[in-house]
């Protein structure tokens, strides 16, 4: 027969485990990392999320604790981080999940981490671009990042906080300055753009929007997002109303969401679903997967600007190889010398927000 055991010390060893100190708290992630490598399961990374609990980090958060590659699941923010721990670390995936609220812990937060992905930072309002987020935007973006180039150089960086065009140079800035800087492992997310172009291409032809692909390419924002119709696959042909309409829908997917929801913020359900899906293909790469190709806004040579979106593939170092624009039509070429222009202006006002 078992012993019997005082029920509230039962209670208090349970409780213990549920809220054990930092210390504790590592050795038992560990325990379970380690035992699921010798079980011969996939190894597990670790994810953080800085600026887990707003409107795009909570549904993440969600989505990253269902990837199975994910063994420890950090989770930052400067408000309401308890909660949402507590709440997203009762779902019964592998991941190990852990809050941590305010400047002073973001340290801890970082250690370690091989992916970090960013959401903070404000979203727009009806009537404003995503430049005008630049004030505010760009000062989270630089202490944050100042953070990993301390805590965690080595890890991959999926930059989602707008203006796009001009927070990934700021955080190269950044890294530059502390020594850390490696082009490869810095991502700025235009997955929701490709999203986008898959749903809207798929409406016009009649198709299921899993099966379409469209890269686009340049930028995030109004006219440097240029989707490559002539590209599409599976192949297929639009008349130029189409080719208007698409490109038009797509380069203000984000306004259209913004002014639906009308001052409540922009997209987030889309954009967390766009950015798991983003995660999902770096962790593959990072794990060996081949064949990993995604668009993403880079560090890049695809163009004469130091900046630009195109497709990559993704390997166990972060960027692997830059893929070629491809054969652009002339209404795409036109679009692209329009693009570049803006790009221009946002790269440099990125990098001159850090050297001034
Ligand atoms: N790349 C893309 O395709 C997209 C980018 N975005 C951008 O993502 C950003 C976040 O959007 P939402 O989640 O809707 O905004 P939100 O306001 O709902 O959430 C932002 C979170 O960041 C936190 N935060 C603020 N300062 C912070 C700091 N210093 N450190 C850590 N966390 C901090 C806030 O407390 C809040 O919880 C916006 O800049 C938005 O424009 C939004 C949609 C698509
Ligand atoms: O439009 C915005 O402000 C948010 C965003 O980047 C998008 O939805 O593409």
């Amino acid at each position: 027969m078992e012993p019997r055991v005082d029920p509230s010390q039962r209670i208090a060893r349970i409780a213990s485990h549920l809220h054990p100190p930092t210390s504790q708290m590592e050795e038992i992630s560990l325990l379970r990392r380690s035992d699921c490598r010798a079980k011969g399961g996939a190894p597990g990374f670790k994810v953080a999320i800085l600026g887990a609990a707003g409107g795009i980090g909570q549904p993440l958060a969600m989505l990253v604790k269902m990837n199975p590659l994910v063994s420890l699941l950090h989770l930052y923010d400067v408000v309401n981080t308890p909660g949402v721990t507590a709440d997203i670390s009762h779902m019964n995936t592998g991941a190990v999940v852990r809050g941590f609220l305010g400047q002073p812990q973001l340290e801890s937060a970082l250690a370690g981490m091989d992916l970090i992905i960013i959401p903070a930072g404000v979203p727009r309002k009806p009537g404003m671009t995503r430049d005008d987020l630049f004030n505010i935007n760009a000062g989270i973006v630089r202490t944050l990042c100042e953070g990993i180039a301390k805590c965690c150089p080595g890890a991959i960086v999926n930059l989602i906080s707008n203006p796009v065009n001009s927070t990934v140079p700021i955080a190269a800035e950044v890294f530059k300055n502390a020594g850390t800087y490696n082009p490869k492992r810095l991502l700025g997310v235009t997955t929701l753009d490709v999203a986008r172009a898959n749903t809207f291409v798929a409406e016009v032809l009649g198709l299921d929007p899993r099966e379409v692909n469209v890269p686009v390419v340049g930028g995030h924002a109004g006219v440097t997002i240029l989707p490559l119709l002539s590209q599409v696959n599976p192949p297929c042909s639009f008349t130029p109303e189409e080719i208007t309409y698409l490109t038009d829908r797509i380069q203000n997917g984000g306004t259209e969401v913004v002014e639906a929801k009308a001052g409540a913020g922009s997209a987030t359900l889309s954009m967390a679903y766009a950015a798991a899906k983003f995660a999902d293909a770096c962790l593959r790469g990072m794990r060996g997967d081949a064949g990993i190709v995604e668009c993403a806004y880079v560090a890049s040579q695809v163009t004469e600007l130091p900046f630009f979106a195109s497709k990559v593939r993704l390997g166990r170092a972060g960027i692997e190889e830059m893929l070629p624009l491809g054969p652009l039509n002339q209404f795409e070429r036109a679009g692209l010398e329009k693009a570049k222009k803006e790009l221009a202006e946002s790269i440099q006002k990125g990098i001159s927000f850090v050297k001034k």
